[in-house]
């Protein structure tokens, strides 16, 4: 049966179906920034993203996402810790059922009430697909919302909420510019990790930006109006789409800033 966030299908079964779970670069981790170490040689993230390369907003049964057009170079990260151009194919989000947890990745043990995933793939290979399967083939910008003011840019999503309220829905969403979700300061930590939904392949080069953005409360319970279930199925809230961290297993975690 499908993997999920429920008792029987959550991230303690995973590995079950994906043995990789139990891998030696699994992601989310928990950040200790006392551990991560200084790296004079990390350039300053270069995202440039083009807002009419949107195409849809649609919601899979694990998240809400918005994909992107990436059959040409037009929304695309390059250096920070990555050597290739990458290109931008999807972002998404995790939270929680309380503002009080939600995030992957956490801070020192802190935990955010939910965390935006910008994810992009390494043009050295053909395709998404392609690159998912190679050990550098994907770049994740990971940044974590805080509780604090009414965010305009994340509200240009959640009113497109009534219509992916259930599984597999979607509707186009034009000309949304994912730089209005990065925060102001691009300082980040990175590390070498993996996707943290099945298949979790370690295919990830994680980039997670220090600084978080804001969304405030009523924000955070449009997020969980969302449903896990499809249409005519008994509902079950879309709350808790999250994979707590997992081992660190001798990694190095680097910091662009000191
Ligand atoms: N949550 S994640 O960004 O690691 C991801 N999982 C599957 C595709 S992208
Ligand atoms: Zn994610």
């Amino acid at each position: 049966h499908a993997w999920g966030y429920g008792a029987h299908t959550g991230p303690e079964k995973w590995a079950d179906s994906f043995p990789i779970a139990n891998g030696p670069r699994q992601s989310p981790i928990d950040i200790v920034p006392g551990d991560a170490s200084y790296d004079p040689a990390l350039k300053p993230l270069v995202l440039k993203y083009d807002p009419s390369t949107c195409l849809e907003i649609l919601n899979n049964g694990h998240s809400f996402q918005v994909t992107f057009l990436d059959d040409i170079d037009s929304s695309t990260l390059k250096d920070g810790p990555v050597l290739f151009n990458h290109r931008l194919k999807q972002f998404h989000f995790h939270w929680g059922s309380s503002d009080d947890h939600g995030s992957e990745h956490t801070v020192a043990g802190t935990k955010y009430p939910a965390e935006l995933h910008l994810v992009h793939w390494n043009t050295k290979y053909a395709s998404f697909g392609e690159a998912a399967s190679q050990p550098d083939g994907l770049a994740v910008v990971g940044v974590f919302l805080k509780i604090g003011e009414e965010n305009p840019n994340l509200q240009k999503l959640i009113d497109e909420f009534d219509s992916i309220k259930t599984k597999d829905s979607q509707c186009s969403l034009a000309d949304f510019n994912p730089e209005t979700l990065l925060p102001g300061c691009l300082d980040y930590w990175t590390y070498e990790g993996s996707l943290t939904t099945p298949p979790l392949l370690e295919s990830v080069t994680w980039i997670v930006c220090k600084e978080p953005i804001s969304v405030s409360s009523v924000q955070m319970a449009k997020f969980r109006s969302l449903l896990f279930s499809g249409e005519g199925e008994a509902e079950c809230c879309m709350v808790d789409n999250y994979r707590p961290p997992q081992p660190l297993k001798g990694r190095t975690v680097r910091a662009s800033f000191q």
